[in-house]
């Protein structure tokens, strides 16, 4: 099959992350017969730098021509002064929304391997596996207005919903249910924010239409600390913009490391732009430090959703389990006994093990 694939690395250890996910499709391609072309495009801080700005056309261009999208991460202290509409992380924002992508798929799987590196306890992490549907073009992110006013007296930003944003999201959050467990969380705030009340309704209409979906509201501060409490409780998690970027980091703590969570943002007809849940890590950017199997995984969704191929992404996850079997690890993960080795020899030893993994187990469930 043939596949065009835009890669967009960014910023910190974003370079760093997508040429471990490069490698990867460039490992399956040629076990499989595929041909997968790339095409390399600026974002975010580096964008700014070479193009004057976190969004270049010609990335938009290629993105909307393309069979998926790969985005590695954006920002950085050099950019943090910039004003709000300059700055690196508004080049992801106008991405997701130029393409539509209105649900980001964020699986947090607890894999047996990696139990004890989570500071949770062990038997609370055992068993863990669920799935945050987050709403990604709307709310608190792009609502107008959202300025300082009266000589910086003043400071708004507007958190704004339309019926149809929230019919779609929660649409593909039942839709995910049916794969997975049937039973979805609709997490929302609705002891304060009308947004949220609107939310609760929507959920309540379209249940009718799963009836095998078992569906329970849960307000967000209470779904915070049943996460890190019971979160075996979970199956899917829907919930709009802002509260699912906080839940995922939160629920990254569950795998062991954040450098651990892949995800999807995805629209209805199939395009894609896979990212990890991450950022850019400035911390230890250009060490060869970061963990590339949030990467990995992502390419494992891309490979399953916009492409079809359920036998590859399979492998992917398969060689991701074997790797962590035979205890290799970056710094990040907290394993006792393990073996440490950088990004690239991690990336090295799951491209390795592709070869001779089997496909026969079903490791990350279906979210789509
Ligand atoms: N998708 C994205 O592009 C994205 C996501 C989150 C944050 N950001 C941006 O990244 C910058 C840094 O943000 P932050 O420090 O709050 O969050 P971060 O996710 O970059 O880092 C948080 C912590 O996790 C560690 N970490 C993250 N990914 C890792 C990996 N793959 N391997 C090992 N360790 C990893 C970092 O070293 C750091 O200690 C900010 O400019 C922020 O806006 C971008
Ligand atoms: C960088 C930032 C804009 C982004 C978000 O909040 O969506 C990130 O935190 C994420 O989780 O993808
Ligand atoms: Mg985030």
């Amino acid at each position: 099959m043939k596949k065009h694939i835009v890669l967009l690395p960014g910023d910190g250890i974003g370079p760093e992350v997508a040429r471990a996910a490069k490698r990867v499709l460039e490992a399956i391609a040629e076990q499989h017969q595929h041909t997968f072309t790339f095409e390399t495009h600026n974002i975010g801080g580096s964008a700014i730098d070479q193009d004057g700005t976190p969004l270049p056309e010609d990335t938009i261009e290629a993105c909307h021509k393309a069979d998926a999208v790969f985005l590695g991460a954006v920002g950085g202290p050099k950019w943090d002064d910039l004003p709000g509409h300059m700055r690196p992380e508004k080049g992801l924002l106008g991405i997701r929304k130029q393409l539509g992508l209105f649900a980001n798929l964020r699986p947090v799987k607890a894999f047996q391997q990696l139990l004890h590196a989570s500071p949770l306890k062990t038997e609370v992490v055992t068993g863990s596996d669920l799935l945050i549907v987050r709403e990604l073009t709307g709310g608190l992110y792009f609502g107008e207005p959202s300025e300082r006013r009266n000589n910086g007296a003043e400071v708004v930003d507007t958190l704004a919903y339309s019926r149809h944003e929230i019919e779609r999201i929660v649409e593909q959050a039942f839709q995910s249910a049916r794969l997975r467990r049937n039973h979805l969380t609709s997490v929302d705030k609705a002891n304060v924010l009308e947004s949220s009340r609107m939310w609760r309704e929507i959920v309540e209409e379209k249940k009718q239409e799963y009836p095998e979906v078992t569906v329970e509201h849960m307000l967000v501060d209470a779904a915070a600390m049943k996460l890190v409490t019971n979160p075996s409780y979970f199956d899917v998690i829907v919930t709009e913009n802002m509260f699912g970027d906080i839940l995922s980091d939160e629920a990254s703590v569950l795998t062991g490391s954040l450098g651990m969570l892949p995800s999807a943002s995805i629209r209805k007809d199939g395009l894609g732009l896979y990212e990890p849940v991450h950022g850019s890590a400035p911390d230890i950017a250009g060490q060869n430090k970061a963990n590339p199997l949030a990467s990995i995984l992502s390419v494992a969704m891309m490979l399953k959703h916009s492409f079809k191929m359920e036998e590859e992404a399979e492998q992917v996850e398969k060689a991701v389990q074997d790797v962590l079997a035979a205890r290799y690890h970056t710094a990040d993960l907290n394993i006792n006994g393990g073996i440490p080795v950088s990004g690239s020899e991690l990336a090295n030893k799951v491209i390795e093990q592709l070869s001779t993994s089997d496909t026969t187990e079903n490791i990350m469930r279906c979210y789509v």
